[in-house]
Formats: structure tokens, C-alpha cells, sequence
């Protein structure tokens, strides 16, 4: 196994830089670089030399953990150094001159706490979300993942089905006609009723969990010149896109990432709804009326009151613009970008469709597809071993099944391309 190395933490001007590294030559490197090895989980103060040239790169922390009590489960150490860019080079320059060592890969560090059992597939995916978490709502929920609330359920189903399993195959073994039905489907229904349950109620918050990963999406719609822009740079705060008074001006759609009460919400600013005559305005305007069936909400703007079109299949709220000018219909909601009226009640009335769609996403334990599919599977391979007059062989090979799909969400089984997948999209030093 080689000893790994890369910079933790991120690129650009910082106080502090982490270089970590993991493997069986960190001893000899924290030797050779700190002058002596540190005790095991305390910080020491350290000059740290280039063990070349004996030349002072920095000083700083180095910490210690021995395998396998760390992140990885191998021997771990950490130099905790000044943040400049020439300090951090001359710290990996030196340490890739090491025989044995070498920079890690994106992930690796997680990769080889997989593969020493520190944490599960689960996990390690939600330690990739926590990183990414913009929002609160999406901190808790990866933390939860990440702590292993996931991790903890399905291997508890597992269990289960593996316990139901054991005792489909006790029969098989025993008796000579295996299309008798020995086994007390009482007792097998006993051990599977609960994660059975458990397992639907589960797949039924679903949803509201990915969403709350992806954030919830929001199109602002309208013919041109509706004020659609002018809306959107209002809710960021920011000049994101172009206002004109010409008709057609945006084209490509330009997203705001706002946090609604700790809710992921987006809102995505588009090309004002019309038969263009312009080609490039006709491709921004078709690219739209494709989004639009991913969307969770449309916000059809207009200032004169003309009902929504070429909108169908999402929830729409009719928002009536430039209140400054004109007046709100009844049954529209009235706002004035430009004096930032009604945008309160507007904000409000996207976020409680958001919790309403999101609300217990936060708790829930299925926060991918990944997980959604799996356990759907799993589910379904219950219900039809617990199916009347089944022959037991078929009741083992649906109870092998469920605790595959199962074990595939913590990383237990045939998950190689899964693994890959997961671990490449880290940053290195993750
Ligand atoms: N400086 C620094 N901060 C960091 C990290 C890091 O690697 N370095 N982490 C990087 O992700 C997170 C902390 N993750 C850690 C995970 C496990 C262990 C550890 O020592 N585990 C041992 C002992 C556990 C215990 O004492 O309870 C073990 O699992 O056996 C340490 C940090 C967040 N903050
Ligand atoms: N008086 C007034 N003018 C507004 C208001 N909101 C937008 N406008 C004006 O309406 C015109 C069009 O605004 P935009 O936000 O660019 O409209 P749009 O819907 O994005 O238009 P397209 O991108 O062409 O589809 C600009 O001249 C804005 O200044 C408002 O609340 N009051
Ligand atoms: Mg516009």
C-alpha cells in the first residue's frame, strides 16, 4: 500500500493550509520532516525541514493518528501549515520527492476509510454533500447520512432478511421435497412486517429528500418584457441578467440560488414566451418549454394580465408585474420589482410550496436515487416472498435478492463501478 499525500483544504489566499497524508510510510515522513514523532492525537508545534536539504519549510502543527484510530484507518498525519502558496508548494514538493509517497486521487483518503470500514458507501457520499451543503435544511440532512442514520437502517433490514434466509435454507436443507412449504410463513412474515413497513414508509418521503438535495426548482415564465429579469436580479440581489425595455433580450436562462427559511430554492430567469422570428431567441425559448417539465413551480409574469400559455404540467402562480403602473387582477399576486413591493408575499408563497413539497425531507433516509431504487427493489423482493404458496426455493432467491439491492446502498456488494463513480467526484484530499 503506498502512503498518500494532498493540500485538505481549498485553493487561494488562507491563514492555515492542511496537508494530510495516510499510509505505513507516515511515521518515517513525520520523522524525517518534524524532527521526531509527535504524540499519538495531540498537536505539536514542529519547525518542518525539507529532509533533503535541512532547510526550513515552515512551522507549524503536525498531529499524529495511528492506524487504525483515524479517518482512514491507516497511519494519518496532518501538517498544519501557513496558508501561502510557496509555503504549501515547498511542503509538497518536498514530500513527493519521498520515495514510497505520492499525491493522493480525488476521494482516496475516503476511499481507503471505505475499504478499512470506517464508513460505508452512505456515508462517504454524504460527506461529499456536507462539502456541497449550501443550505441548512441540507447540512442537517447530510449529517445525518454522514453519521450514518442510513447506514444503521439497512443493515438492520439486512439483517433481517438474512435472519428470514437462514431459516428458509435450515428448511431446504432438511426436507427432501422442496416444494412443500415447511417453513412457518408466520415466522418469516414476523421477522420481515417491520422492515417491510419500514421500508415503504421510507420510499414515501423519497422525494421530498431529493428534492432536498437538488433544491427546488423555479421558473420564471412570461411573455417578453414581462419584467421577468427584473424580478429575478431583485430576489439575488444582484445585477445577474440583462434588463431592456427591447422585447427578447434574455435568451440563455440565468439561475439564482436563493436559501428560503434553510430550503434550497432556485430560481431560473428564461426567454419571454413568443413565436420569435429571431433563430436564437426560438432556441432559448424551446430550451425553456423543456426545463419547464423538470420544474417544480412556474411563475408566469405579466404586467397586463394575460393568462399563462404553453405552460402545462407544473404548478403555476400568476404574478402580476410593474405594480407601479398597473394594477394586480384578483387571483394574482401583485409585486413591483422596482420598488420591491409584494416580493415578501411572493417569496412567501414559493417557500410554503417548498416545504410543502420538501418540508420532511431533512429526516428522511433515502436521499438519492441510488437509495430510492434500491430500496424499491428490496421492497418489492419482500412482498413476493411473503406471496401465498410460494415454493421455498423461490422464497430464498427473492430474500437473496432484497439483501443484495440492500447491500449494494452501503457499499457491501458488487458495487466496483459504483465505488469509482462515488469517489472520483470528490475533491482530492477529501
Ligand atoms: N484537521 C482536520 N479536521 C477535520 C478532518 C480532518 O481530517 N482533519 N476531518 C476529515 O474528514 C473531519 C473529522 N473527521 C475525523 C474522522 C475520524 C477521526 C478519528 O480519529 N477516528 C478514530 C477515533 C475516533 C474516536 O476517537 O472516537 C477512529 O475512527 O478510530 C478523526 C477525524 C472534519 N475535520
Ligand atoms: N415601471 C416598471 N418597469 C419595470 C418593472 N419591472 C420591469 N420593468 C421594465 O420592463 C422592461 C422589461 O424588463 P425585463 O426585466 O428585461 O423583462 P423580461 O421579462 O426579462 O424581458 P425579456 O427578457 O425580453 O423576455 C424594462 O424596461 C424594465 O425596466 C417595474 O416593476 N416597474
Ligand atoms: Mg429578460
Amino acid at each position: 500500500m503506498e502512503t498518500i499525500f494532498a493540500l485538505g483544504t481549498g485553493a487561494g489566499r488562507a491563514a492555515i493550509a492542511v496537508i494530510r497524508l495516510s499510509g505505513p510510510g507516515v511515521c518515517e515522513t513525520l520523522s524525517a520532516f518534524a524532527g521526531g514523532l509527535p504524540e499519538p492525537r495531540r498537536a505539536a508545534f514542529v519547525t518542518l525541514r525539507d529532509p533533503d536539504k535541512g532547510e526550513p519549510l515552515d512551522q507549524g502543527l503536525a498531529i499524529y493518528f495511528p492506524g487504525p484510530h483515524s479517518a482512514t484507518g491507516e497511519d494519518y498525519a496532518e501538517f498544519q501549515i501557513h496558508g501561502g502558496g510557496a509555503v504549501i508548494d515547498g511542503v509538497l514538493a518536498a514530500l513527493s520527492r519521498r520515495p514510497g509517497l505520492r499525491p493522493a486521487e480525488p476521494g482516496e483518503f475516503a476511499r481507503r476509510g471505505f475499504a478499512n470500514g470506517k464508513l460505508d458507501l452512505s456515508q462517504a457520499e454524504a460527506l461529499a454533500d456536507l462539502i456541497d451543503a449550501q443550505t441548512e435544511a441540507q447540512r442537517r440532512q447530510a449529517l445525518r447520512i454522514a453519521g450514518g442514520a442510513l447506514r444503521r437502517k439497512v443493515e438492520g433490514w439486512r439483517t433481517s432478511f438474512i435472519e428470514a434466509l437462514a431459516l428458509v435454507e435450515a428448511e431446504l436443507d432438511f426436507s427432501d421435497e422442496a416444494d412443500v412449504s415447511g417453513v412457518d410463513i408466520a415466522r418469516l412474515a414476523a421477522i420481515l412486517d417491520v422492515p417491510h413497513a419500514e421500508m415503504l414508509a421510507a420510499l414515501e418521503r423519497a422525494p421530498a429528500a431529493e428534492r432536498m438535495r437538488d433544491g427546488f426548482l423555479v421558473m420564471i415564465l412570461g411573455r417578453p418584457n414581462a419584467g421577468k429579469s427584473t424580478l429575478l436580479n431583485a430576489l439575488a440581489r444582484r445585477d445577474l441578467a440583462i434588463v431592456s425595455a427591447t422585447p427578447g433580450t434574455t435568451r440563455d436562462m440565468i439561475e439564482a440560488h436563493l436559501d428560503l427559511d434553510g430550503l434550497p430554492v432556485t430560481f431560473v430567469d428564461t426567454a419571454g414566451l413568443r413565436d420569435a422570428a429571431d433563430e436564437i431567441e426560438r432556441i432559448g425559448v424551446d430550451r425553456v418549454l423543456e426545463r419547464v417539465e423538470t420544474a417544480d413551480l412556474a411563475l408566469w409574469l405579466s404586467a397586463a394580465g394575460e393568462e399563462p400559455e404553453c405552460v402545462s404540467g407544473v404548478e403555476i402562480v400568476k404574478v402580476a408585474t410593474k405594480g407601479d403602473l398597473v394594477g394586480a387582477p384578483s387571483g394574482w399576486l401583485g409585486i413591483c420589482a422596482k420598488t420591491g413591493a409584494g416580493l415578501d408575499a411572493l417569496l412567501k408563497e414559493v417557500s410554503d410550496r417548498a416545504k410543502a413539497k420538501m418540508g420532511d425531507g431533512g429526516s428522511a433516509l433515502l436521499i438519492r436515487e441510488r437509495h430510492r431504487s434500491a430500496v424499491a427493489v428490496a421492497a418489492a423482493a419482500v412482498d413476493s416472498a411473503l406471496a401465498p404458496d410460494k415454493e421455498l426455493e423461490f422464497i430464498a432467491e427473492d430474500l437473496r435478492s432484497a439483501a443484495r439491492a440492500l447491500g449494494r446502498i452501503i457499499g457491501a456488494v458488487d458495487v466496483e463501478h459504483v465505488l469509482d463513480a462515488v469517489f472520483s467526484r470528490f475533491c482530492i484530499g477529501k
